[in-house]
């Protein structure tokens, strides 16, 4: 028990490290937030909240995947280095890829009639 509660705070600061140092993890946390509440509104079916909870989690935890690789990154290559580009950009590139299936699935939740 002592041990889950020891890995539980290690996670919980890990998620605090990254909303306190990344401003893309804030605005995807503000958003999937707004998305909770339209979908409130909405009255989503049991399927779309598991859709739409899903994909809040996935965009966050891609987020989160990202700063770990950038921490990495910067500590074995503080100096620049094609391959820590090449790392943080692919990395960058799999939030965008996350992100942008999450804003056209949120948006064919929302926009239905
Ligand atoms: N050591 C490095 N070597 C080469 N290019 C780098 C290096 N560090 C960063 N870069 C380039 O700068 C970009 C921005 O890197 P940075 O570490 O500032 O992350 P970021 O994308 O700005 O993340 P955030 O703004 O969320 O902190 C990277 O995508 C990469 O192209």
């Amino acid at each position: 028990m002592i041990r889950f509660l020891k890995a539980l705070r290690c996670a919980l600061e890990g998620i605090g490290y990254g909303v306190t140092t990344q401003r893309h993890l804030r605005f995807h946390l503000i958003a999937g937030s707004l998305a909770l509440i339209v979908g409130t509104f909405k009255g989503l079916a049991i399927v779309e909240w598991m859709v739409l909870v899903l994909l809040i989690a996935a965009v966050i935890a891609a987020e989160l995947f990202n700063t770990a690789l950038e921490a990495v990154v910067d500590l074995v290559a503080p100096e620049y280095h094609p391959l820590a580009k090449a790392a943080k950009d692919a990395a960058a590139g799999a939030v965008l890829t996350l992100a942008f299936a999450a804003l056209v699935i949120g948006g064919l939740l929302f926009c239905r009639s």
